[in-house]
């Protein structure tokens, strides 16, 4: 019996495209500006030092730090600092109504159905913890951030780590069998299920025919009340 769903967002809950056309641009271009003026206070300081923790360099100038920041968005790098960064970046965007958190329109109802059946809602995904609930927290639907028990972030591990979701696990208090982990990433079940998670895969576009996980286009495919997923 499932007793939580935890869902990725990119991909899953949310287009792929609003990610890597909207937020990672609006962050790129804010990048740089946003560093510099907020060198000398948090959260811009202690992100710089968690930065130079990450990649052992521990002089590393403001403008050296920016360079690497650029370079990990380039190349997608799930680094927390980099994810905390952009989460307080992006906050201006969502506050000043420049975009909202994009999500498939299936996802509200079928959440809130869930929610009513008494199921638990966590959200698992490399975005920050802050940049998560600012997603949900200014949606195309609005502030929808109730319907969560709680949120994840790299701060539990990679998400295609198994000892990720076994930390998860651990913090939400339930036996694995009895968690659903919603991706639209193969690697990223497979890190789940090995720690003993059920697992559904979201194909929002293009297929993937070499996962062993079962495959939904849209989240009202989901019935978690079903023993047998
Ligand atoms: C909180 S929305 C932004 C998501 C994000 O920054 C990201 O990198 C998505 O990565 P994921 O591993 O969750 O696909
Ligand atoms: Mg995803």
């Amino acid at each position: 019996m499932i007793r939580a769903i935890v869902t990725d967002i990119e991909g899953t809950t949310s287009d792929i495209r609003f990610v890597h056309n909207v937020l990672f641009p609006y962050a790129r271009e804010r990048l740089a500006s946003f560093v510099q003026a907020g060198v000398d206070s948090d959260p811009v300081r202690a992100i710089l030092d968690d930065l130079r923790a990450e990649i052992s360099q521990p002089q590393a100038t403001p403008d050296a730090l920016i360079a690497v920041l650029l370079g990990f968005m380039e190349e997608d790098r799930k680094s927390t600092a980099l994810k905390a960064l952009q989460g307080h970046i992006w906050r201006d965007g969502y506050v000043n109504g420049d975009f909202t958190g994009h999500l498939y329109p299936d996802v509200p109802p079928a959440l809130r159905q869930w929610k009513a059946q008494g199921i638990d809602l966590y959200v698992y995904s490399s975005g920050s913890v802050a940049a998560q609930k600012l997603l949900f927290g200014y949606s195309d639907e609005g502030d929808i951030t109730g319907l969560f028990s709680g949120y994840f972030d790299t701060h539990v591990g990679a998400k295609r780590e198994t000892q990720s979701y076994r930390n998860i696990a651990e913090q939400i208090g339930l036996p694995p069998d009895q968690l659903l982990f919603l991706s639209d990433i193969r690697q990223e079940l497979d890190a789940a299920r090995e720690a003993g998670w059920q697992t559904i895969q979201l194909i929002r576009g293009e297929a993937d025919h070499e996962s062993r996980h079962r495959q939904v286009s849209r989240f009202d495919d989901i019935h978690p009340e079903q023993t047998s997923l």
